[in-house]
């Protein structure tokens, strides 16, 4: 069944390159014909004298009769024609250019005829068209109106037929001239502030609200600043190319805009100064109402939370406040309120959750300077930090990356991200992606991207992983192809994937690709294969970020059982999101705090080698707008080939060791299914000796469609007919 599946997928594959051939085929003989015509009227239009009776015949028919000069228009209209044939990325709308180019024609020649008449041109004219039409136009708007509304029509066919958006055109142009003008206000503002002030309260405990108000405009001020810089450094839908580039592929990729991303809410959120200060005496008092002294040294507003640092008074401890938590939850009216130690300030911060949080756009993070800027492939566009600023991260130095959080904390949403964040910057022969979902709900829209990589299968077949025991397969193949690149790499007397490309980059041969795998509930594989998965993480954990493999893991539940100590000795960076208890907050981040997060995208990042996470707002992205994006890549057609180390490994085999003991069991088991007319673990455990060995055998049995258990039951379904037959040709 699934073979048939397979060869299904590869003919209607095989179906659509075909088409898309044809097409092509089409687009580039139009393209030809129109260059030819294009040069055939510019001839025809300069020198009709030396091209006999067909200048001649041009020249009457065209120049003197029906357009007048405006048929000097008409090689510039095939021009574009040529071009929008050629250029495979633009959209043929064949009926409309038609429509405009006519109408092109037709108010060139009234613009011509108008100004015959205005400027007493005696060396232009309108044809017979301009002729017949220009006195009406005369006649409704008068001389120079007339004029001036036929050139603005004409301009408004031009910019139709050219794919202009007017409307985009006057938007931007607008939205400059706005920015500008903020801009200058902004800096006249900056000024008049001077330097920015920490402010300090010297008088006593009470936070002195006239020196407090400098602070928080300082605050907005830097993330304005910061944000206009970015759009200034580049053009903010064209994020820079990193410098790794394959070059052994010809293919004209286009990287997906920003643009396609709906705008970032937290570009610019506003601060009320005067509930801010409330909410710092109010915080003050409570603490006070509790016997803990404290000052509020800093505010500091962020689109999600604001963090307020106190200044404890000397010998009270920070327990003291994390005792009080719930107190100050419900005298503030909100929840989730966490209290985090500010060393490099001797403060305690206090983050609290703004009472209307903005969402994190991904735009905003994949517009700034800092995730444009990044060379390497795998830069992460996680969020925003609590004071707004766009935090972004690289997978290649994490090497690994361990995702936990309570069920709609917003781990897809943050897998989203990631995975969107890569494919705003590498091709597909850069990058490759080896998803597996068990859960079948969040991955199945990145199917056909041509990213997709499966170490069992070949490129056209690559598609997510949802079998528990197939992921489990592929796991193990990932770990050959690892050790294949070990081998290569050696051979090739280079330490890592970034030495190989730059020597393949002056050699002129074939790189490596780097090849990200995203489990998205670590749990469900745990279930079914827990030590063969374990050991391939581990094993790939410890030895692939050399040879450019990083794994992501996610679950939504961070019992040791799943997060086991081998794998978490193995991934240094991890991230949490709210989780259901502190246990689980200790067993993710080996510390307490994300069991108090606000959920949506609330998260806690420990980068490897960190003491303290960092707590982020992670950015949003519907999944609208990633199917978007995913459509702009996949209409590109790139075409799906692996670099053949990569399938090299064992696909032909197909079996390790373990497996190929199986394959001799295969035949003996299929007889005892089809005797006993039923499978199970005990009924091949009692007959093949081991729980290890009767696993073993199930897998090959599932894997190769005799056995199927369908979703949402836990009894096999035996494929009796294909049994028969493999014993029959057997
Ligand atoms: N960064 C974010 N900003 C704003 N809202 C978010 C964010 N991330 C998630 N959400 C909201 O939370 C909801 C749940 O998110 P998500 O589906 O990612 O949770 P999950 O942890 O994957 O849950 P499950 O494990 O059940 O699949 C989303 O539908 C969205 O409304």
């Amino acid at each position: 069944m699934g073979k048939k599946k397979k060869n299904n997928k590869k003919s209607k594959n095989e179906n659509k390159r075909k088409k898309q051939n044809h097409q092509d085929r089409n687009r580039e003989v139009s393209a030809l014909f129109f260059i030819l015509a294009s040069f055939i009227a510019a001839f025809l239009c300069v020198v009709p004298q030396n091209a006999g009776i067909i200048g001649r015949a041009f020249n009457n028919i065209f120049v003197n009769g029906i357009f007048g000069s405006a048929t000097y228009i008409l090689p510039f209209i095939l021009l574009w024609y040529f071009i929008i044939h050629i250029k495979k990325s633009a959209e043929l709308k064949e009926r409309t250019d038609f429509i405009w180019s006519v109408a092109l024609l037709i108010f060139g020649s009234l613009a011509f005829e108008a100004a015959s008449v205005l400027f007493a041109a005696a060396n232009v004219s309108g044809g017979w068209i301009g002729k017949t039409f220009y006195p009406f136009f005369k006649e409704l708007f008068g001389e120079a109106f007339g004029f001036a509304v036929i050139v603005i029509l004409f301009l408004f066919f031009t910019a139709r037929l050219l794919r202009i958006c007017i409307s985009k055109v006057v938007y931007n142009f607008l939205k400059n001239i706005k920015e500008d003008i903020k801009k200058r206000k902004e800096e006249k503002e900056a000024a008049a502030l001077k330097a920015p002030k920490i402010f300090e309260n010297k008088s006593g405990l009470l936070p002195e609200i006239k020196k407090l108000e400098p602070f928080v405009p300082n605050i907005v001020n830097k993330q304005k600043k910061e944000n206009s810089a970015a759009e200034k450094q580049a053009t903010p839908s064209e994020p820079q190319k990193p410098q790794v580039k394959l070059d052994s592929k010809s293919f004209d990729y286009k990287f997906p805009h920003s643009t396609i991303l709906k705008n970032d809410e937290t570009k610019s959120f506003h601060t009320n100064k005067d509930e801010l200060l409330r909410r710092a005496e109010l915080l003050r008092s409570t603490l006070a109402d509790f016997g803990i002294p404290a000052e509020v040294k800093d505010i500091i507003p962020g689109p999600v939370v604001t963090r307020y640092d106190l200044i404890l008074a000397p010998g009270i401890k920070i327990q003291s406040v994390t005792n009080i938590i719930e107190n100050i939850s419900l005298t503030m009216r909100t929840a989730s309120i966490r209290v985090v130690p500010i060393p490099e300030k001797a403060a305690v911060g206090v983050e609290v959750p703004n009472p209307d949080s903005v969402t994190v756009g991904l735009r905003g993070i994949v517009e700034h300077s800092s995730f444009i800027n990044s060379k390497s492939l795998l830069t992460l566009a996680l969020g925003k930090t609590t004071d707004g600023e766009g935090y972004v991260t690289n997978l290649a130095s994490m090497p690994h990356l361990l995702i936990a959080g309570a069920t709609g904390s917003g781990k897809s949403v943050g897998i989203h991200t990631i995975i969107l964040s890569v494919l705003f910057k590498a091709r597909p022969d850069e990058v490759k992606f080896m998803i597996i979902d068990p859960k079948r709900v969040e991955m199945p829209i990145y199917k056909d991207i041509p990213h997709l990589y499966n170490p069992s299968t070949s490129a056209a077949d690559a598609d997510i992983i949802t079998n528990p025991r197939e992921a489990a397969s592929a796991l193990k193949k990932l770990v050959t192809v690892m050790e294949g690149r070990y081998t290569k790499f050696a051979a090739a007397t280079v330490r890592n994937i970034e030495e190989y490309n730059a020597k393949m980059s002056e050699t002129g041969g074939e790189k490596e690709f780097y090849i990200v795998v995203v489990i998205d509930e670590l749990a469900d594989l745990m279930l079914v294969a827990k030590k063969e998965i374990e050991d391939s993480i581990q094993r790939l954990a410890q030895m692939a970020r050399a040879v450019g493999i990083h794994l992501i893991l996610a679950t939504q539940r961070p019992s040791v059982n799943v997060i086991t100590g081998i794998i978490k000795a193995n991934f240094p960076a991890r991230l949490s999101f709210q989780t259901t208890s502190a246990i689980d907050s200790r067993v993710i981040l080996d510390m307490l705090g994300a069991e108090n997060l606000m959920g949506k995208g609330d998260m806690l990042f420990l980068p490897p080698g960190e003491a303290r996470p960092v707590r982020l707002q992670g950015a949003f992205v519907s999944l609208k707008e990633a199917q978007k994006i995913i459509d702009f890549i996949n209409d590109q057609n790139f075409p799906r080939i692996y670099e053949p180390l990569a399938v090299a490994a064992e696909v032909s085999s197909g079996f390790n060791a373990a497996e190929e003991k199986s394959m001799k069991d295969l035949l003996p088991a299929l007889k005892l299914i089809n005797e006993r007319r039923r499978v199970s673990q005990d009924l091949l455990k009692a007959n093949f000796g081991s729980s290890a060995r009767a696993t073993n055998i199930l897998s090959i049995l599932e894997m190769k469609g005799f056995i199927t258990k369908p979703e949402g039951t836990n009894k096999w379904q035996i494929n009796y007919d294909k049994i028969e037959e493999y014993i029959r040709t057997a």
